[in-house]
C-alpha cells in the first residue's frame, strides 16, 4: 500500500530543507526564495523502531528491515492557491494525494530568510494554509454535488450517501472549520475516505525552530502547541536547519551531536513516528535468521489482510498465523522459548493483529 505524507506550508517555511534530512539525501533544492519547490519530491523514510533490533539481536537475523512510509515535498501555498495564485492549484492536487498532512510552521526568527507575508507570526501562517484548503473543499464539494444531481434521481445508494456526507462537510466548511473536525461514523468511513476531501486529512503541525531552540521550542512553539491540542491535530518542535547536518552524520558523530545539543533522538524519528500514529498505522513483525523485518498495517487489521501485506498469496491461501506478543518473545528469548513457556498462540481468520505481534503465516497455496 505505502502510505503518503504531504509536507505543506507557506513558501519558504523549510519544507525542503525537511524532507531532505527526512530522506537523508539533497534530492530537494532548498533554497532561501520562495517557490523554491516546483514539481512534489517524493522520498521513502524507513520508521525507526528499536524494537526490530531487539528482535534481530535475539534471532541473530542477518538483516534487519524497517517499514517504511512516504514523504511528498509539496510546493509552497500562499494566500489565493486555491484561486491559481501563486503557483497555482494543480499542487492543491499533489495534497490530495496524500494520506495525511505535516504542516510545516516558520516559528524562527531570521532577518536573512525571506518570509512571503514579511513577518514571522506561525498561527495566522496556519490560518493562510487552512483557509485556502477550505477554499479548495467548498469549490470541489459544490462541483461533485452538482454532478450528482442526475445519479439521486435514480435512487443509486452510493450516490445519496455521498451527497450526504458532501452536504455535511460543507456545513461545517461553511463555518470555517476544516472537514477533519466531523466526527464521522465507522459505517461511513469507507464513503468518506473515498470523498478525499483536502481538509478531512490528518494533520500535524511541524514548528521548524531555530537551531538553539530544538531541545525546547519558544514562545511561537508553545502557541502552535495549544492551537494543536485544542483541535485534537498533532504536534513537533524541531530545527530542520540542525536535523539537516545530523542526517549527514555518521551513527557516532550524530550521538555526540545530540548530546551537545540536549536532544534524546533526532527530531524526525519523533515526527516520522508523531506521523505514523496519526495514520493510524502499527506494525508486526516477522523474524527468522535470514531477516527481521517490520510490517505496516492500519489498526483493526485481520490477520488475512496484514499477510496480504507481504505478499497477495498469503492472503488468498491464509490457513492460520502463528502469533506472539512482542514482549513474551522478548521474555523467552525467542520463538522456542515463547513456544515453551505457552505464550505461542495460533490464531485464525479473525483474529485481529496488534501492534508488535511477532507472526508466523501458514498458507496454502
Ligand atoms: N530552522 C531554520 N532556521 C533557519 N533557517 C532555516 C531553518 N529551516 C530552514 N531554513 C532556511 O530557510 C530557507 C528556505 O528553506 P526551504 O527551501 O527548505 O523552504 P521551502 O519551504 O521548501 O520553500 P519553497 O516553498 O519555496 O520550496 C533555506 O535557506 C533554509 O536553509
Ligand atoms: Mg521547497
Amino acid at each position: 500500500m505505502g502510505f503518503r505524507m504531504g509536507i505543506v506550508g507557506l513558501p519558504n517555511v523549510g519544507k525542503s530543507t525537511l524532507f531532505n534530512a527526512l530522506t537523508k539525501t539533497a534530492a530537494a533544492q532548498a533554497a532561501n526564495f520562495p517557490f523554491c519547490t516546483i514539481e512534489p519530491n517524493v522520498g521513502e523514510v524507513a520508521v525507526p523502531d528499536p524494537r526490530l533490533d531487539t528482535l534481530a539481536a535475539i534471532a541473530g537475523s542477518k538483516q534487519i528491515i524497517p517499514t517504511r512510509i512516504t514523504f511528498v515535498d509539496i510546493a509552497g501555498l500562499v494566500k489565493g492557491a486555491s484561486k491559481g495564485e501563486g503557483l497555482g492549484n494543480q499542487f492543491l492536487a499533489n495534497i490530495r494525494e496524500t494520506d495525511a498532512i505535516a504542516h510545516v510552521l516558520r516559528c524562527f526568527e531570521d532577518g536573512d530568510i525571506t518570509h512571503v507575508e514579511g513577518r514571522v507570526d506561525p498561527l495566522a501562517d496556519a490560518d493562510v494554509i487552512e483557509t485556502e484548503l477550505m477554499i479548495a473543499d467548498m469549490e470541489s464539494i459544490e462541483r461533485r454535488l452538482a454532478n450528482l444531481s442526475r445519479k439521486l434521481k435514480g435512487g443509486d445508494k452510493d450516490a445519496l450517501d455521498q451527497d450526504r456526507l458532501l452536504r455535511q462537510a460543507l456545513a461545517v466548511l461553511n463555518e470555517g472549520r476544516p472537514a477533519r473536525t466531523i466526527a464521522v461514523s465507522d459505517d461511513d468511513r469507507r464513503a468518506w475516505d473515498m470523498l478525499q476531501l483536502l481538509t478531512a486529512k490528518p494533520v500535524l503541525f511541524v514548528c521548524n525552530v531555530a537551531e538553539d531552540e530544538a531541545a525546547n521550542g519558544n514562545a511561537l512553539s508553545e502557541k502552535v502547541r495549544e492551537m494543536a491540542e485544542a483541535q485534537g491535530a498533532g504536534h513537533v518542535v524541531i530545527s530542520a536547519r540542525i536535523e539537516e547536518e545530523i542526517s549527514q552524520l555518521d551513527a557516532e558523530e550524530a550521538q555526540m551531536f545530540l548530546g551537545e545539543m540536549g536532544l534524546e533522538e533526532p527530531g524526525l524519528d519523533r515526527l516520522i513516528r508523531a506521523g505514523y500514529s496519526l495514520l493510524g498505522l502499527q506494525t508486526y513483525f516477522t523474524v527468522g535468521p535470514k531477516e527481521a523485518r517490520a510490517w505496516t498495517i492500519t489498526k483493526g487489521t485481520l490477520a488475512p489482510q496484514a499477510a496480504g501485506v507481504i505478499h497477495g498469496d498469503f492472503e488468498k491461501g491464509f490457513i492460520r498465523s502463528e502469533t506472539i506478543a512482542y514482549d513474551d518473545y522478548v521474555a523467552g528469548k525467542g520463538e522456542a522459548g515463547a513456544r515453551e513457556a505457552g505464550k505461542l498462540r495460533v490464531e485464525g481468520k479473525t483474529y485481529e493483529v496488534k501492534d508488535g505481534d511477532v507472526l508466523h503465516f501458514l498458507f496454502s497455496g
